[in-house]
């Protein structure tokens, strides 16, 4: 049998043999089709086949279950390239194709071999013939559940329509059925195989560890700058690589700033259109892009087996996620690195975030169920994980059932446990700063504390809380279960929390005497309603709104002394709120985001700079995925502008306020521009249609001054990605925070206020070019952008940065601004040394270095030099005409060599002359 499965593997899949004895053994089993099979592999170790291949032999249908339609596409796709019969019926499918595939499933004999299908379709009544015909033809041979870990309610992506199959699977019972996961901890094994029916199961599981990975985890909030330190992983990690962000925004940040940095990055999200989303997939699949950085929406079914790194900018939503996600590094079992860059305020918003969504469902159920302890355990196996004092792959392996393996180095604590060490102890002298210390109990880095997940340094602590009857009388399990009880009683003693969804932050804390958690929730409450009035009726109760509630309460607890005190401040921050009007008389909900920034920025005035850096961990949150509707999510903007934010004192300031205040000092007026950015114009007009467009634009990440191409009185200031922003931190955090709203207010010519807001904003702009260092860079912008008052196509600039992304766009029409501008212009440019040309020159080549444009690293030097001298040889020639050459020259070189292998390459480059034509349309 061997010998023809062999063969059989080469004929249709084109492998010479098994990749590995399990596999082979999977295989086997499934063939001989007496008993059903389970498998839990890690991801990339080849489970698909262990379906495919019996099906391909197999005389029937192999029907598959999965629950994406996207991952079926992929496999349909890659079937169909080695030409087996495979199609899915969807929900997607033309009426047409579907009547084909039914009429070949209905033949005596169908040409179809697999046929994918989400659990949905499987369930639905249309499909029932179909499936009762093939059955009573015997012409059945496998069922096979894909992601089997979805049928488990404790698992992390659990799927009410998975539960079902456990029905299907007994309708059939003469077809051997195959169920299939990556990630699953033991009771979820347990489940899967109980649930889905499995007849003796034969399981086959591999141990989770792969030693070709090495983890590691930073705490954010002691870096001085995050991108940084994550282009440096990047360049380490000499390869293409993911980056997962939890919001859009943040993905759209982490890009932008990578590839400011020199490392070609896109983002990846749900926001983007279809097709710009596959075009990025691609341009990464084909080592075009070096990095993507997505939302966890990317990289289910995603084959690439030279991934070398896996970076999580935020934490992941529970351990088992985060293996998955970061396992899709070093499929080709090359050493891979996979990081985490971890932080306090992280860990509490997907904390709140989880028991908002608990607490929701249990509204809409009307009950708590035991299950829904499993996503705060697994998140907290997650933040233990990052905390730890231990091997990062014994963590996992742990979780997942296993032995702890033999690290070997391959993760940070197991390489230098000092550094680890040394990172918790900053990070807790960091908490303590910054936390207020209401609690006398010893505290871990970033409040973390260890009995509350039962076993701290030493201990597992993170079993499932399960008390379902799984029917396994193992005294293990028992144990376990009952170890997990206690210590959930213990945690809930602890946190003298009534309900253990409780929102509160630091709800345990018992700094104010008498003042119960009942009170303190009532009181949250309150604070809810009031900002709900804030808010207009839109949009009633949203996380944002708990959210703000949450920190204001916090805060006033924080500062109070005795529960009158406390009930006394809670009770006028409410009257206050209802008083106040939003700052603008049509309170929209953007009036009521100025508001939230107001008291955001108070709120969050005390803490370091660092954290502001880490902006994607706390900048509009848009979608926790994978718990949450995207018309749920969570959005609350911390329209933090980096320094400018320790200005402000009061937290309860309204954007008027705020506004007026501001002239007094320079960090104030950045702030003032921030909030001023987000209030909508006097009197709320409606919107014109251009002024739609323009938003609409904005929205789509395109590039608006397209619109402006003819109009004179309105001209555009517009600036090179890369350069726009100083490269200091705290102005690339305004740049994105204000990027819709702010292209929405500038828009509004006629509006006084508008005008005001574009004043302030040069201010803000200025203040963030004297907080800068790169004052010279940000200056040259703007002489660019006068030589170059058209607009810019929306192509992707040479340097292979994106045009298109809105967040680098400036727009504005204040008059002024133009005539500084046009003035600069006429001074004579300072002409460049040798060394401005050589950065230059590097500046925009390093790219094409990043993508192995360069045979080796000496001729992307010896090119370097060459184009040094050649723009800076005897020409009185400013930085801007230099730059506009040397990016002439860089995309004229490119669009005529391929790769470049030998200094001939560049023997017929001259330097362009006039080379705004040459930049501009080429
Ligand atoms: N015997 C084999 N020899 C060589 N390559 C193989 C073999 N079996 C599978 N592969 C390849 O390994 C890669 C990973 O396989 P596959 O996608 O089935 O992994 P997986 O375990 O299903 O991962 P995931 O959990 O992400 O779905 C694919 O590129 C597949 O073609
Ligand atoms: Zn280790």
């Amino acid at each position: 049998m061997t010998k023809t499965l062999k063969q059989a593997l080469k004929t249709h899949f084109g492998f010479d043999g098994f990749r590995s004895k399990l596999q082979e053994d999977v295989v086997k089993a499934v063939i001989k089709g007496d008993r059903d099979v389970f498998v839990c592999m890690p991801t990339g170790a080849g489970k698909s086949l262990c379906y495919q291949l019996p099906a391909v032999l197999a005389n029937g249908i192999t029907l598959v279950i999965s629950p994406l339609i996207a991952l079926i596409q992929d496999q349909v796709d890659h079937l169909r390239e080695l030409n087996i019969a495979a199609c899915s019926i969807n929900s997607k499918l033309p009426a047409g194709e579907r009547r084909l595939i039914l009429t070949d499933l209905e033949s005596s004999s169908p040409r179809l071999k697999l046929l994918y299908i989400t659990p949905e379709m499987v369930a639905s009544p249309s499909f029932q013939p179909c499936l009762t015909g093939l059955c009573n033809r015997g012409l059945l041979s496998y069922l096979a559940v894909d992601e089997a870990h979805c049928v488990s309610q404790w698992g992390h992506d659990f799927r009410p329509d998975y539960l079902k199959l456990g029905l299907l699977r007994a309708r059939l019972p003469g077809v051997p059925c195959l169920a299939l996961t990556a990630t699953a901890p033991k009771n979820v094994q347990e489940d899967i195989m109980k649930s889905l029916q499995l007849r003796l199961p034969l399981s086959f599981v591999t141990p989770v560890f792969r030693s070709n990975l090495e983890y590691d985890v930073i705490f954010v909030e002691l870096l001085p700058n995050p991108y940084v330190h994550l282009h440096a992983f990047v360049k380490k990690a000499l390869g293409c690589g993911i980056v997962y962000c939890r919001t859009r925004e943040g993905c759209e940040t982490v890009a932008h700033q990578l590839t400011k940095l020199g490392v070609l990055a896109k983002a990846y999200h749900a926001g983007l259109k279809a097709g710009d989303r596959s075009e990025v997939q691609n341009e990464w699949m084909q080592g075009k892009v070096l990095v993507i950085v997505a939302t966890i929406s990317f990289g289910m079914g995603v084959d690439k087996a030279n991934v070398r790194f896996v970076a999580h900018w935020n934490l992941a939503k529970s351990l088992a996620s985060y293996y998955q996600e970061s396992g899709r590094a070093g499929r080709d079992g090359l050493p891979s690195a996979c990081r985490t860059y971890y932080s306090r305020k992280d860990k509490e918003q997907i904390n709140f975030l989880i028991r908002q969504e608990i607490r929701r469902r249990q509204e809409k159920r009307g009950s708590a169920k035991e299950t829904d302890k499993a996503a705060i355990t697994d998140f907290e196996a997650m933040v233990l994980f990052c905390e730890q004092e231990k091997c990062r792959h014994a963590i996992i392996s742990q979780f997942f059932g296993d032995k702890s393996p033999n690290c070997a180095g391959a993760c940070d604590f197991c390489r230098n446990p000092k550094v680890v060490r040394a990172q918790l102890e900053k990070a807790a002298v960091l908490s303590t700063r910054t936390v207020a210390a209401q609690s006398n109990k010893p505290k871990g880095p970033f409040g973390f504390q260890a009995d509350l997940y039962g076993g701290g340094k030493t201990g597992y602590g993170f079993e499932r809380y399960d008390e379902g009857e799984t029917g396994s009388g193992e005294e293990d399990t028992g144990k376990r279960k009952k170890e997990f009880s206690d210590l959930f009683k213990k945690q809930m003693k602890l946190r003298k929390v009534i309900n253990p969804y409780c929102p509160l932050r630091d709800a345990d804390s018992q700094k104010i005497p008498k003042l119960t958690v009942k009170a303190r929730e009532h009181c949250l409450h309150l604070l809810e309603e009031a900002l709900h009035g804030h808010q207009g009726a839109e949009d009633a109760f949203n996380s944002d709104t708990q959210m703000l509630a949450v920190d204001i309460e916090f805060e006033v607890f924080k500062n109070s002394k005795s529960a009158n005190l406390y009930k006394a401040a809670v009770l006028k921050k409410v009257g206050d709120m209802k008083k106040e009007p939003t700052s603008s008389s049509a309170a929209g909900t953007s009036g009521a985001n100025g508001q939230m920034n107001s008291i955001k920025s108070g709120e969050v005035q005390s803490k370091v700079k660092e954290e502001a850096s880490a902006s994607s961990s706390v900048s509009c949150s848009e979608e926790l995925q994978g718990f949450k509707p995207a018309s749920e999510v969570y959005s609350m903007k911390r329209k933090r502008i980096g320094a400018g934010q320790r200005g402000s004192s009061d937290p309860f300031l309204t954007a008027k306020e705020l506004l007026k205040a501001s002239a007094s000092n320079k960090e104030d007026r950045a702030n003032a521009a921030a909030v001023s950015m987000n209030s909508p114009t006097k009197g709320g007009k409606a919107k014109s249609k251009k002024q739609q467009m323009l938003a609409e634009a904005a929205k789509n990440t395109r590039n608006i001054s397209q619109y402006f191409a003819k109009k004179e009185t309105v001209e555009t200031i517009q600036t090179e990605p890369q350069e726009q922003e100083s490269t200091s931190t705290a102005s690339a955090e305004t740049a994105s925070v204000s990027q819709s709203a702010e292209t929405n207010q500038c828009l509004d010519t006629e509006g006084a206020e508008t005008q005001d807001v574009i004043l302030v904003e040069r201010k803000c702009e200025v203040v963030t070019i004297d907080d800068g260092d790169d004052k010279n860079e940000e200056e040259q912008t703007h002489e660019t952008t006068t030589l170059d008052l058209k607009p810019e196509n929306d192509e992707p600039s040479e340097d292979g940065s994106r045009a298109a992304d809105s967040s680098s766009k400036r727009v504005t029409f204040n008059p002024k601004v133009q005539q500084r501008a046009l003035q600069s212009a006429k001074e004579p440019p300072k002409s460049v040394t040798l060394k401005e040309a050589a950065d230059i020159v590097v500046h925009y080549l390093d790219p094409f270095y990043t993508q192995g444009k360069f045979a080796t690293k000496e001729l992307f030097k010896s090119f370097a030099r060459y184009l040094s001298h050649l723009l800076a040889e005897g020409r009185s020639q400013g930085k801007v005409q230099v730059k506009a050459e040397a990016k002439a020259l860089i995309k004229k070189f490119f669009s005529r060599v391929q790769r470049c292998e030998s200094e001939t390459d560049w023997k017929h480059l001259k330097r362009p002359h006039g080379s705004k034509a040459t930049e501009s349309k080429e």
